[in-house]
């Protein structure tokens, strides 16, 4: 019997001859990359990989090896995909309208939409974003907020994307798809409810709190220690803050953010009462105007996968291949799809990067609907 390093040995020079075929393959599918270009034919032949695979795995004989044989040749099918991707941007063949860079936003003259009442989470983020004095207003909903961007009646709108307790807000995502806006920046701010009350009041004198049901319910803690008071939902916490103005009844309190209860003149009675102490939310900023931020860094693009095995994994070899650290993935279903779903996914990168322009050339190729939201 051989000893181990004389079948290591054996196993480096089998190594040897497979390099040396990788490279003569690789060579032939850059030619067949050059030749494709100048015929204009599609890169990704799904039916070519298809029958290539199969006739591998009828050449060898255990069904270990058929299926190890079938893995090695998709890996390899799809690296010289990549090349001839490579080979596609490097023709200056993009495909699409392109984004355009700029330096700047026009922060200073820009008219700011955001959603919700005075005093909201949003509007906070917004003068975060764009500064106290902006030129601004709000809407009821986020429908409102995308149709007043679609049609330029404003030029931003600031709106929350993702809650670092409660994930990511739904209605959103599905907004990003149906409208034809596109994301140019993001801000996050933390999410610190307060209990606030008219100018004077102590706390001992509450008897009732309004909210949100959700700011309630995320304030467990601290409004069990206090079982006696009446809770009531309203539909926001700036509404509740309103109210307490409104009312003015020392025995109302509103659970809102330190900010609402400056817009309505509340004082607040205790500070930071959410349960989970550490909240933030990001909110992102649309615009209609395809156009990026030249020193963005980040990128979100959505996309349809069709309904077959191992599409995922091949999908996301475009990120690891061009060496982009994927830093979201969130999935939604289709409507009109049982159990298929879109993929929304944030990379770190910029859209005048090399690399970036390679992995979206696949990853069109290779998924449906491919759809760039933005690079901020
Ligand atoms: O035959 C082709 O069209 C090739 O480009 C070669 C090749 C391969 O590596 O075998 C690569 C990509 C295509 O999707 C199909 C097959």
């Amino acid at each position: 019997m051989a000893s181990l390093e004389e079948l290591r040995a054996q196993l480096g020079s089998v190594d040897d001859k497979i390099v040396e075929l990788y490279e003569e393959r690789m060579k032939l599918c850059e030619e067949i990359g050059i030749c494709k270009i100048e015929n204009g034919y599609k890169t990704f032949d799904r039916q070519r990989e298809k029958n290539t695979i199969t006739d591998v795995m009828n050449k060898v004989s255990s069904d270990i090896n058929k299926k190890g044989i079938g893995e090695v040749y998709e890996q390899l099918l799809a690296i010289s995909r990549k090349l001839q991707y490579k080979q596609l941007v490097e023709a200056g063949a993009l495909g699409r309208l392109p984004f355009i860079g700029i330096d700047l936003l026009d922060k200073d003259t820009a008219r700011v939409v955001f959603q919700g009442t005075e005093g909201a989470y949003s509007q906070a983020a917004m003068e975060h974003y764009f500064g106290k004095d902006c030129n601004n207003y709000h809407v009821h909903t986020f429908r409102e907020a995308m149709e007043a961007i679609e049609e330029g009646a404003a030029d931003y709108a600031v709106l929350p994307i993702e809650n670092s307790t409660a994930g990511a807000v739904n209605e959103i995502y599905d907004l990003l798809v149906e409208f034809e806006n596109y994301i140019v920046g993001e801000t996050i701010i933390p999410i610190k409810n307060t209990l606030s009350g008219l100018p004077g009041t102590d706390i001992s004198e509450i008897e009732r709190v309004y909210s949100k049901a959700e700011a309630l319910m995320q304030a467990s803690h601290f409004l069990g220690d206090h079982g006696d008071w009446q809770q009531i939902s309203v539909a926001n916490t700036a509404l509740a803050a309103k109210k307490i103005l409104e009312d003015q009844d020392k025995r109302h309190a509103a659970v809102c953010s330190a900010y609402a209860a400056s817009v309505y003149g509340l004082s607040v009675l205790a500070d930071n009462i959410n349960d989970e102490k550490n909240n933030s939310t990001r909110f992102i900023v649309i615009t209609n105007q395809k156009v990026f931020l030249k020193d963005a860094t980040k990128i979100s693009i959505c996309l349809e996968l069709p309904h077959e095995s191992s599409s995922l994994y091949h999908l996301l070899s475009h990120f690891a291949y061009n060496d982009l650290n994927m830093t979201k993935i969130e999935s939604r279903p289709m409507e009109g799809k049982s159990w298929e779903y879109r993929f929304f996914i944030d990379f770190e990168g910029n859209l005048a990067d090399p690399a970036v322009k390679n992995a979206i050339r696949g990853l069109r190729e290779e998924s449906r609907n491919l759809r760039i939201l933005g690079n901020y």
